[in-house]
Order: structure tokens, then C-alpha cells, then sequence
């Protein structure tokens, strides 16, 4: 309807935009909420986050996405069903967080929804030739827009695969737009169920920048903490704290062929599970280990696959500051790790002036900008970060 193209326009146009950025990730712990004041567009953006939360998912929910997350095998209805369900879901909680926060939903330009991703399959991962890298995130959009009454970008993911990536990691660009800064090299580390980083030069070329994911981040610790602890996480690592690294275990994990991979590349809960795990301790012979011992030994395979991708992307002698988010930068026994392989300090992103539970739905409000009122920004022909535009358009009527 022309209307909304002309709505769209004026939001393009304007010289600001209120856009709510929404993350739920591979934890599956709720959905974080994030409402972005943008002006301007690429290396020029400024950003004010004006208010955050993360509504937790209720038990239930969390159940029915787990009945098809990450597995090979689901009931297919299932599937067809929390698409438009999710969406709606993530409508309400949109809405209700807006009712609290007293704010109309005719005041918000835009809503840039991640989704939920349910399979990640690049290539490198499923091994067969006539297919392309794959992602599935659902939760559909329109019924975001029609739940809402909001313009909703969504399903970033395809395009970044449709012009050559892998659909991850996304964050690149708006840590670049948002966190580069002149004559310091940054790494911004997240640690979600699945970690990745951002490497940005201090020289500022956009060419230069670099993204990967590096492998588990707190997908197996949450895992194995549920199964063996009965707790959601293991909360400031007083688990890990109490158990000690099994080194053959560690070794024999770490024996894994997307180890090997080279750099930039892509991972989730499909590779990263219960059964990779079993099958580590299996080839160990290990008749007995703590469980206490499993979850150190789980959080150091973190930290030292993490500390690993990053020294294997920075030149000897190069100096450089991380700057960690997501929920594993609550964890001070990974973070500790960290910093110790590395030999410095490990920062938070807050330092930069957002929350670090808030910085993956920041981005994606930052995309959607981008998508609607940015001019294409150059990144060169560096693998992993084509220049492109991201997200589809829902209308809400
Ligand atoms: N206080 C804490 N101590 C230890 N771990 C914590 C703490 N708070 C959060 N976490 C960890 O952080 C996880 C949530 O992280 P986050 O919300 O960044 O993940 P996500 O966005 O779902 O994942 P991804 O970025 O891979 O999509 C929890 O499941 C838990 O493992
Ligand atoms: C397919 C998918 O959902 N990947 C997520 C996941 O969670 C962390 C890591 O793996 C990252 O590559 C990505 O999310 C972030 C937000 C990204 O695209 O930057």
C-alpha cells in the first residue's frame, strides 16, 4: 500500500529514527529489548539507547522451541507453527514493554527483529556440494508488524549468505559503525551460547575489519549445568570456581574438525552439544570425572578456544584491547581465563557506553537503520563481511 511506502520514506528521510532492536539468541534465556534513538547512518551514526530490558522467556515457551532447536530430526508442524507463533509472542512483549515504558507504539519508527534461530548450516559444516550455507531464524515478521501496528525489518540472516557469507556473524557491522576507534585496535568479544568477535584496526579500513565466530561460548556450560546442576547457568562461574580443568578432556575436545577450520567461520548448538561432549569424554577412557570438573574444564575449552581464533587474527607484537559482552562477561571465571591466556585485561563494552546485554539488539536496530535510511558502506572483498544491505520489510497493514 502506498502509504506505507511514503510512511517508510518519511522514516528514510527523517533526521532521526526510534527503532527497537530485538535479540534472542542461542541461549534461549528471553528476549532482549532494545530501543535505539539513531541519527544518521554508517561510520556517522550516533546512537542513544534510550531504554533496554530482556523479558524472560517462560518455561514453556522455552520447551516448545527446544522440541526443534538445533535438531536434525523435528515433527515439521512444530515448526510451521512457532513461526507465526514466535512472532506473535515477540509481538505482545514488544507491546507490554511499551505500555510500561509509556510509550505509544506510534512513536517507534521501525522494529528490527533477529528472530530465533533454530539450524545454522554453512556449508563447511553440512558438506554437501549443491548446497549454499544455510540458516533458518523464525519468528515472522509480518505478524510482528500486524501484532504491533510497527514497520518490521527482519530476517537479516539470508542476504548476508545470498552475497557469499555464512548469515553470521552480523554484528561487524555496527561494531564498526559504533565501536572503531582512531590509533586503537579493538577486539569486541560476545560471549552468547556461542561466541564470536569483531577485530577493528585502528586505522579505521573498513577492508581491514574482521569477523568469526570461534566456537562454544556458554551453550555447553548452560547445557551441562541444567543436566547436572539442575540451575539455568552456571551463575559467576561458582561451578567452575569449585571444580578443576581436566586436561585430557580438554585436549580430546578440542580435537574437533572446526578447530581446524580457517578463519572466518560459523558455528551453533548443532556442532556444540551434548553428544560432542559425551563423545570427547568417551575417546578420553575417563571412568570418572566430577561434575564440577566438566563444567572448569567446559569453561576453560571457552576461553581457550576464544583466546586461540583471537591471537591467530592479531599480528605478533600488535597491540590491542578487548572489550567483552553477553551474558559470559558475567562470568569471571571464563573472563579470567581469558584475560590469562592473553595476557591483559579483558574490558566490557559498557566502557564504550553500552550495556553489554544490551549490544547484539543494539545491532541489529543499528542494521535496520542501515537497510532503511543508510548509504552502502564499502568493506571491500573481505570474506565474511559483504557490503550489502540486510532485512526484510513487513508492513503492518
Ligand atoms: N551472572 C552470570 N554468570 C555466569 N553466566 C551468566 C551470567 N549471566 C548470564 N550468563 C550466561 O549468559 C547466557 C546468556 O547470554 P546471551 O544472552 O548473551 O546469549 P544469547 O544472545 O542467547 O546467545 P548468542 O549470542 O549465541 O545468540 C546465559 O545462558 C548464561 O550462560
Ligand atoms: C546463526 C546465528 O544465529 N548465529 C548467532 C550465534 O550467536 C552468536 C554467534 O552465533 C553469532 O555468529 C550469531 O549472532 C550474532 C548476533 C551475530 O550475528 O553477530
Amino acid at each position: 500500500m502506498k502509504k506505507h511506502i511514503e510512511r517508510l520514506h518519511q522514516i528514510a528521510n527523517g533526521e532521526s529514527r526510534r527503532i527497537i532492536g530485538l535479540m534472542s539468541g542461542t541461549s534461549l534465556d528471553g528476549l532482549d529489548i532494545a530501543l535505539c534513538h539513531i541519527e544518521k547512518s554508517g561510520t556517522e551514526t550516533g546512537l542513544t539507547l534510550e531504554k533496554f530490558t530482556t523479558i524472560p522467556y517462560e518455561d514453556q515457551f522455552r520447551d516448545q522451541i527446544r522440541t526443534i532447536f538445533a535438531k536434525r530430526q523435528i515433527d515439521f508442524q512444530q515448526l510451521c507453527l512457532l513461526n507465526p507463533y514466535i512472532g506473535l509472542v515477540h509481538g505482545k512483549m514488544i507491546k507490554e514493554t511499551l505500555a510500561n515504558w509509556n510509550i505509544a507504539p506510534s512513536d517507534i519508527d521501525l522494529i528490527a527483529s533477529h528472530g530465533q534461530t533454530v539450524f545454522h548450516a554453512p556449508q563447511k559444516q553440512h558438506h554437501l556440494p549443491d548446497f549454499p550455507n544455510a540458516t533458518l531464524q523464525i519468528g515472522d515478521g509480518d505478524h510482528i508488524a500486524v501484532e504491533t501496528g510497527i514497520i518490521t525489518i527482519s530476517d537479516f540472516r539470508q542476504k548476508h549468505i545470498a552475497a557469499g557469507g555464512e548469515g553470521a556473524p552480523l554484528a561487524v557491522y555496527g561494531d564498526y559503525f559504533l565501536f572503531s576507534k582512531k590509533d586503537e585496535n579493538r577486539i569486541l568479544l560476545n560471549m552468547g551460547g556461542i561466541a564470536n568477535f569483531t577485530y577493528l584496526p585502528g586505522h579505521l579500513d573498513a577492508a581491514a575489519v574482521f569477523t568469526t565466530d570461534t566456537g562454544p561460548g556458554n551453550t555447553l556450560l548452560d547445557y551441562f549445568t541444567r543436566k547436572l546442576f539442575n540451575k539455568p547457568f552456571d551463575e559467576n562461574g561458582a561451578i567452575a570456581a569449585s571444580g578443576t580443568v581436566n586436561e585430557l578432556l580438554l585436549n580430546a575436545l578440542k580435537f574437533l574438525p572446526f578447530f581446524s577450520l580457517p578463519f572466518p567461520k560459523t558455528t551453533g548448538p548443532e556442532v556444540f552439544n551434548f553428544e560432542y561432549v559425551e563423545t570427547a569424554i568417551q575417546k578420553t577412557g575417563l571412568s570418572s570425572l566430577s561434575n564440577t570438573d566438566l563444567i572448569a574444564t567446559l569453561t576453560q575449552l571457552s576461553a581457550d578456544t576464544i583466546s586461540d581464533a583471537i591471537l591467530r587474527t592479531i599480528e605478533s607484537e600488535q597491540e590491542y584491547r578487548i572489550y567483552a559482552s553477553g551474558g559470559g562477561a558475567h562470568n569471571p571465571v571464563l573472563m579470567q581465563a581469558i584475560s590469562q591466556n592473553l595476557n591483559q585485561d579483558v574490558g566490557l563494552i559498557d566502557e564504550l557506553g553500552v550495556s553489554g546485554d544490551a549490544k547484539e539488539a543494539v545491532l541489529f536496530a543499528v542494521l535496520a537503520n542501515e537497510t532503511v535510511a543508510g548509504m552502502q558502506s564499502d568493506f571491500g572483498k573481505k570474506e565474511g563481511v559483504p557490503s550489502i544491505s540486510m532485512g526484510k520489510i513487513s508492513f503492518p497493514g
